[in-house]
């Protein structure tokens, strides 16, 4: 059945027969590096495994990610035993389920939308700036992703359950360093159940767990905490009693009233009880809680750690972000007019707008997202019925094809000096196409549903920050990506200090 694969080029003499060298190349830590090495040598589809391939051209990811499905690795991702939209396997149960709450992630929904527009300025003015203002007064120097997570952490859980109802990371360091932790150890506990699902579950059946232990009370551990905020939030929209200083519960509110609708429709079997229905809804939350914070974060730390290398590039970003109007200057009361002043009423739409509009900062969040992107390794779907080709090759049904944003990106014919943080790129002749092969967020359907949220959050929090303050690199050691599927600094830290600019 396989034997059309044997015309592809194979990344190591042993993969047509064995995946030993892929997981080995995973465990320890190196697949996105050895995948994109495999492909300068051998060219733009390169075999993996005896049923896997990569692939790093544009009509290869219109290919795979056109209508393939997903595989069981994604399995791995369900919470409280129940899948949410990340995992759904099969294209007809994934497009039902994110009917039940695409519209509030969609572009103008988040753009136009004043639940947002409080709570960031709440967020920025009472939490994040404050901070780096005490580090540019006191010299004092901050962890930045840290903050960066706790900050996507905070917008994030504003969004799913209203402010007064979500996390609190940026005061609550205690809370903030458990979820961090716990959320660590979940992720390198389940290596083996996501690459090897059947072997796993076949083990566990004869009392063998490949899960750690400390991994299933890491996943408790988050299951708990959302569980308590989806409790409270609910608790609070059944009784009408939402606090009215908070935001809406945008999504937890959307999410639970289109299930109630669906299941109005159909009969729920035995076991979708009404507690089944509260852990869809939870289980939706935190995985949004987790693919929000982490991601964001993440690029906002590598987005801070070149501007902070790139000084004169920074000083121009910030003549930009003064020239819209009203600025976001911090404290509004010693300037004149400020996006962050009480007496100032402006449309919610106003400030993404203009921020959307701006040349240097979308050209630096974009480069960081092309040459650091948060999810650097494939993303695996499954040819379909009867086959398909794939650049001049067959694929077998059933074989998993996958397209990894750190090789798209390394593409030197479109990204010259890919290894470089160059935000000109984005706004040269070309930019164009390297738009075109922008690929941080996935595509198709089963692209991320969170991208004009995170890029909105993104843009803001890098906006307030270099209106008002420099940055400066205090401890860059261990900054380069982590090589996994999810590509943090692999010291966990990076460490700034910020200078008050006039
Ligand atoms: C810089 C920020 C982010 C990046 C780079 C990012 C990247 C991605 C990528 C590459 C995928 C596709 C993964 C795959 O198919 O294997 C994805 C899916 C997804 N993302 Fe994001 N993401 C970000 C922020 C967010 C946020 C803020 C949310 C919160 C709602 C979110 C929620 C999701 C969900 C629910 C999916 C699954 C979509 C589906 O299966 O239909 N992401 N993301």
């Amino acid at each position: 059945r396989l034997r059309p694969l044997n015309a592809i080029p194979n990344a190591h003499p042993t993969v047509p027969f064995s995946s030993i060298w892929l997981i080995s190349i995973r465990y320890r830590k190196r697949e996105n590096r050895t995948v994109w090495d495999a492909h300068k040598r051998l060219g733009p589809v390169v075999r993996l495994a005896p049923e896997e391939v990569s692939v790093c051209t544009l009509d290869g990811l219109k290919t795979i990610y056109g209508d393939w499905e997903k595989n069981a690795w994604y399995e791995a991702f369900i919470n409280y035993g129940t899948p949410p939209l990340v995992a759904k396997i099969h294209s007809g149960p994934h497009s039902a389920h994110k009917r039940l709450f695409s519209n509030v992630y969609s572009k103008s929904y988040v753009q136009n939308s004043s639940d947002i527009s409080a709570f960031n300025s709440r967020i920025l003015t009472k939490k994040v700036l404050p901070k780096i203002a005490t580090s540019a007064t006191t010299g004092a120097s901050i962890d930045v992703l840290r903050l960066n997570m706790a900050f996507s952490m905070d917008t994030v859980s504003a969004y799913e359950f209203g402010s007064a109802y979500g996390t609190d990371f940026l005061d609550d360091e205690d809370a903030c360093l458990h979820f961090l932790k716990a959320f660590a150890v979940v992720k390198n506990g389940f290596f083996w159940a996501g690459r090897l699902p059947t072997l796993t579950q076949n083990l566990e059946r004869i009392g063998i767990n490949l899960v750690a232990q400390a991994a299933l009370d890491g996943q408790a551990y988050m299951e708990n905490m959302c569980w308590k905020l989806c409790s409270l939030v609910h608790a609070a929209i059944e009784n009408n009693s939402i606090d009215p200083t908070s935001t809406a519960p945008v999504v937890y509110a959307q999410r639970l009233s289109s299930q109630t609708k669906s299941t109005e429709k159909t009969t729920p079997s035995p076991i979708e009880g009404p507690d089944f229905l509260r852990k869809s809804v939870a289980s939706d939350m935190l995985c949004h809680l987790i693919a929000g914070h982490e991601t964001s974060g993440i690029n906002l730390t590598y987005a801070m750690y070149e501007l902070s290398m790139h000084p004169e590039f920074q000083t121009a970003l910030r003549a930009e972000l003064r020239s819209i109007n009203p600025p976001l200057l911090f404290p509004p009361s010693t300037y004149g007019r400020s996006a962050f002043s009480p007496s100032i009423v402006i449309p919610p739409s106003a400030i993404p707008r203009a921020l959307d509009a701006l040349p240097l900062l979308n050209a630096t969040l974009y480069e960081t997202l092309r040459l650091y992107p948060p999810g650097a390794a494939g993303q695996p779907r499954v040819a379909p019925r009867g086959g398909a080709m794939l650049h001049g090759f067959m694929l077998p049904e059933g074989v998993v094809a996958h397209a990894a944003p750190y090789s798209v990106h390394r593409n030197e014919e479109v990204f010259e000096r890919a290894e470089e943080w160059l935000p000109e790129r984005w706004m040269g002749e070309r930019k164009k196409e390297v738009a075109e092969w922008f690929w941080s967020f996935g595509s198709g359907s089963r692209g991320c549903i969170g991208k004009a949220f995170a890029i909105q959050e993104m843009l803001v929090m890098l906006a307030a920050v270099y209106t008002n303050y420099s940055s400066h690199i205090v401890d860059a050691e261990g900054i380069e990506p982590v090589d996994e599927f999810i590509a943090g600094p692999r010291a966990g830290k990076l460490i700034l200090r910020f200078e008050k600019v006039g």
